[in-house]
């Protein structure tokens, strides 16, 4: 079934790479992958343990011995193809995240161009991997620095961007000479494999991109956070797995780089242009169904327009098309499980009980199964768990505040600091209150703040380190330094 949707049937692979090895069997049996739009049947993965990954890690390591000496010239030539394959198989590659993941194909393809972005930004950024050289303290010294790759880095990525959330890790560590094993979701490994393909017909030899189809996420992460060849651990999802996994690294010191949850803030202030506002808050609020951590979670509206913009914002939800992401003109697909339509309902229900105004939307979609209605709530209550949890769906809960200091103080009342917005006319007052959230990144005027050259990342307990820009080279990057003494400095 899936294989006949593709125009390059290759890409669809039901096995683990290994190696450079398509892995179909293992002793640990298959897991069915299904269609959350449908609930049929996409594939047969085989399930991998501690022995998979493990064989996993020694093949990286192997191949990472090997990688490291090569130019960064051939590294950014061989990434570059990988770049052109991937946008060459675009529509397949965008196919496929439909399919496991549910987001419309417009968005998908968006997210294969972000996704090959990271890719050929990191190309490049290959060979701008530079050291330095120091005024040394005595006459006969020099101070060299050198920056090398670290090594075999693990990445366990989420199922909402399967394709993004790879690049994002992979460009950078393979452009730095690294090696690197992939555990993407459960929910999605289809994207990976597909990349997979890619990668091995770029060029990219056999070990140096691994991917571990899921099964036993416990026993694999186990192995990908403890084995002693494991010198990075780079993980984007929950804070609470994030948690789990730097106690994890801890007992071999791993570097680790956290892209973990959030709870965005959405400030609109009274003298904003109210186009601006209802455009950027519904991208920051629906893209991906709202499945995205830098999601708006609480949109913050000043009390002198707050009923004009609730009225507007209800007004375009409620005209939002529900349905399977293949179909044409669907912008809002179904969510990816069972139990994210239940938290969702929760939130709502919790709300609606408290006091909060329903002003459209509000139940699963007519259409059964993963499917919500895109909702907006107005009057909802700081203190409400739609605005204090990270709700991770097609719901947008409104919250009147007077002054502007209010705004902040709520804004930053959350164990949680990824990505903040907000929406003003004025230099001043957008200043103040940009240099006052307390998070990673801040869209200003805009709902939309993913890209492969800025820096994308969180404070507090929404992550450690920074992905994409010319900073997420250094993530996968050790620094050295070279004290050389006994150089005399004149020809006397
Ligand atoms: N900051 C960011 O960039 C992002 C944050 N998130 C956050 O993640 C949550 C939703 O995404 P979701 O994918 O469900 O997040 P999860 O944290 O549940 O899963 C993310 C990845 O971690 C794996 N995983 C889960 N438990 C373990 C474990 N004990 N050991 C090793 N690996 C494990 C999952 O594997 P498996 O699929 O097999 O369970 C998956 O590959 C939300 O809170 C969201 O905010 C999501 C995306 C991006
Ligand atoms: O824009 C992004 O990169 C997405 O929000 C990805 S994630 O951080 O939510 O996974």
């Amino acid at each position: 079934m899936t294989r006949h949707l593709l125009k390059n049937p290759d890409l669809f692979r039901e096995a683990a790479l290994i190696d450079g090895q398509w892995i179909t069997e293992t002793p640990h049996g298959h897991s069915e992958l299904r269609n959350p739009a449908t609930g049929e049947v996409l594939a047969r993965l085989p399930r991998c343990k501690e022995e998979e990954t493990t064989r996993a890690i020694v093949a990286a390591d192997k191949a990472f011995r090997a990688w490291r000496q090569t130019t960064a010239k051939h590294r950014s030539q061989v990434l570059n193809r990988w770049w052109s394959l991937i946008v060459e198989n675009k529509e397949d590659l965008a196919t496929l995240i439909t399919l496991e993941e549910g987001k419309p194909l417009s968005e998908a393809r968006g997210e294969i161009d972000y996704a090959a972005g990271f890719v050929q930004w990191f190309a490049e950024e290959s060979k701008r991997v530079r050291g330095d050289v120091i005024p040394a303290p005595r006459e006969t010294q020099r101070i060299v620095t050198l920056k090398q790759p670290i090594g075999v880095c693990a990445a366990i990525t989420p199922w909402n961007f399967p394709a993004a959330m790879i690049t994002r890790k992979a460009g950078p560590a393979l452009a730095a000479g690294c090696a690197m094993v992939v555990k993407p979701a459960s929910q999605t490994p289809l994207t990976a494999l597909a990349l997979g393909e890619l990668a091995l017909r770029a060029g990219i030899p056999p070990g140096i991109f691994n991917v571990i189809t899921g099964g036993d996420t416990r026993a694999i992460g186990g192995v990908l956070t403890s084995h002693p060849l494991v010198r990075k651990v780079t993980f984007t999802g929950s804070t609470e797995v994030g948690r789990v996994l730097l106690q994890q690294s801890a007992s071999t010191i791993k570097k680790c780089s956290m892209e973990l949850g959030g709870n965005a803030p959405c400030i609109v202030f009274d003298d904003a242009d109210i186009d601006t506002a209802v455009e950027g808050i519904l991208v920051a609020k629906f893209r991906n169904t709202g499945q995205s951590c830098i999601a708006a979670n609480r949109v913050m509206v000043q009390a002198g327009i707050y009923d004009a913009l609730a009225a507007r914002l209800a007004e375009r939800v409620g005209q939002l098309k529900v349905g399977n992401g293949l179909e044409p003109g669907v912008q809002i697909g179904p969510m990816i499980d069972a139990g994210a339509v239940s938290k969702v309902e929760e939130h709502v229900d919790n709300a609606v009980a408290g006091g909060a105004r329903l002003l459209t939307g509000g139940r699963r979609h007519a259409l059964g199964g993963c499917f919500y209605e895109p909702t907006v709530l107005a009057d909802v209550a700081p203190g409400m768990a739609v605005a204090v949890q990270e709700t991770f769906g097609p719901v947008m809960p409104l919250v009147r505040f007077e002054r502007d200091e209010d705004a902040i103080a709520m804004a930053n009342d959350t164990e949680f600091g990824l990505a903040s917005y907000l929406f003003s006319k004025d230099a001043a007052r957008i200043w103040r209150a940009a240099e006052a959230l307390e998070s990673g990144m801040v869209g200003i005027n805009t709902g939309l703040i993913s890209n492969e050259l800025a820096p994308f990342g969180g404070i507090k307990q929404s992550g450690l380190g920074r992905e994409g820009s010319h900073y997420g080279i250094d993530e996968f990057l050790e620094l050295k330094y070279l004290c050389w003494d006994g150089l005399h400095p004149s020809f006397a």
